[in-house]
């Protein structure tokens, strides 16, 4: 229906800003985009479902996302792949495990702060009925 695209128009408009915030923060580059799987041999063996902040603002551009619970669940899934790859006691895992914790919560607290928690209601009863 029209006033549903229209809803999930300013969600994409919204979601475009905050991946946008995210990928220009420094602090996470290196989620920034894909493992290089040259680079990285043996990333496919044990991360099942690769994911990175280029990838999720190209599904907002594919309208894979129909609420913010949506967009966050992959931003979570690249923070659980990065505690999940890097595991050991080094500062270099210890590092990157921080940062991944750290892009989950900013992300988490854009949302909070800048989304109309009425807007999102109604953006999860869309992507309930779809
Ligand atoms: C995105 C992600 O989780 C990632 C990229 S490189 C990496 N880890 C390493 O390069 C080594 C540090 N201990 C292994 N993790």
């Amino acid at each position: 229906k029209r006033k549903e695209d229209y809803k999930l128009r300013e969600l994409r408009i919204f979601l475009r800003d905050i991946c946008r915030k995210l990928a220009s923060n420094r602090r996470f580059y290196k989620f920034t985009k894909p493992v290089d799987l040259e680079e990285v041999t043996d990333y496919l063996e044990i991360i099942k479902q690769p994911m990175d902040l280029e990838t999720m603002m190209t599904k907002v551009d594919m309208h894979k996302y129909n609420c913010a619970k949506e967009f966050l669940d992959d931003v979570d899934l690249i923070c659980a792949n990065a505690l999940e790859y890097n595991p050991d006691k080094t500062s270099s895992d210890k590092q990157i495990r921080h940062e991944a914790c750290s892009l989950r919560d900013h992300a988490h607290a854009l949302i909070d702060v800048e989304m109309d928690s009425d807007f999102e209601l109604e953006c999860q009863e869309i992507a309930r009925r779809r």
